[in-house]
């Protein structure tokens, strides 16, 4: 494949570019922090000045940023992508967003003559550094094709889910259920402790049981230590909450579970536990 462009160095997307440069990708990579960037240089990528300088330089490049507004300025503001795209370039946005910001940046990319994909991932830190997330595209089906060699480093599995707007709400609905599954799984060791119970017991017996799964089985020995080491932050959780209710408004969808617990991940948010793993919400239960 061309070479890759890269938006985003956060946790995420510094796993993943070091991923496509381990696989022999050629890599160009921007970031608002730039200095960022330097630990991307010795793995072997470039460095671009602006959004604009990376979609010059690169037939393809991926965006990873933290949330809407972060999406939409790295595309529209001054020196963003939008500057330089044009026909035979591909911007590829796998921030998790709402349908809406994905369908405003699609019209703007394509209005210029340049082909555009979301392709949010399910999957955190470590499945990024292993290159296992699950790919949730959506949008110009050539593209897809076109980037699949990246998604298959990047990803175990990618999705083509049709038109735009549509990776976005499986990325939601997914998120929806895995917000509602913590705030469940964080009350319950609560009161296995509370009532008596060893929770490290509580954590086998789950493990054996119908409801085992890698989140429980990953997090719960650091939650039961009060350790949340971020590798999905809470503050992104809670933007996902935020989202997927909206899409739950939009659709007259009742969603009284997940609505509690966006307001158990807003409490963390307000004691401070925002750049925290999503985990942290455990904290708003045993304080
Ligand atoms: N971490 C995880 O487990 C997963 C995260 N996601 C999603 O992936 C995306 C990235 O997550 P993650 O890497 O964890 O987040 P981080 O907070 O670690 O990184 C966010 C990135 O967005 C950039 N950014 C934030 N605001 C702006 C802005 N206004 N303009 C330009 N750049 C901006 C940051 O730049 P700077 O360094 O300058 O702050 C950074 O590169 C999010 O949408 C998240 O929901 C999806 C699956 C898993
Ligand atoms: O968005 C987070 C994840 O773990 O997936």
């Amino acid at each position: 494949m061309e070479e890759i462009g890269f938006l985003g160095i956060g946790i995420m997307g510094k796993a993943m570019a070091v991923n496509l440069l381990r696989h022999g990708f050629k890599v160009t990579v921007w970031n608002r922090t730039l200095s960022r960037c330097d630990e991307l240089v010795q793995h072997g990528a470039s460095v671009g000045e602006t959004p604009a300088a990376v979609i010059k330089k690169c037939k393809y490049t991926i965006a990873m940023l933290s949330d809407p507004a972060a999406a939409l300025s790295v595309v529209f503001d001054k020196h963003g992508a939008l500057e330089q795209i044009c026909a035979g370039k591909g911007y590829i946005d796998m921030s998790t967003v709402d349908a809406d910001t994905s369908s405003q940046i699609s019209q703007a990319i394509t209005s210029k003559g340049g082909s555009f994909l979301e392709a949010p991932v399910s999957g955190s830190k470590k499945p990024a550094e292993d290159g296992q997330l699950v790919i949730l595209a959506a949008g110009d089906k050539d593209l897809f094709v076109q980037v699949v060699p990246a998604f298959d480093v990047l990803g175990k599995k990618s999705f083509f889910l049709g038109q735009i707007g549509n990776g976005a709400k499986m990325k939601l609905v997914v998120n929806m259920i895995m917000g509602s599954m913590m705030n469940a799984f964080s009350e319950g060791i609560v009161l296995a402790d509370k009532s008596g119970l060893d929770p490290h017991t509580l954590l086998d017996v789950l493990d054996l049981g119908a409801i085992a799964n890698p989140m429980f089985k990953m997090k719960g020995p650091a939650m039961i230590k009060n350790s949340y080491p971020p590798a999905f932050p809470l503050k992104h959780q809670q933007k996902d909450m935020r989202l997927a209710l909206a899409l739950g408004d939009e659709n007259a969808v009742p969603m009284p579970v997940a609505a509690a617990a966006n307001e158990a991940f807003k409490k963390a948010r307000s004691l401070g536990l925002g750049d925290h793993d999503f985990s942290a919400v455990f904290e708003t239960l045993s304080k």
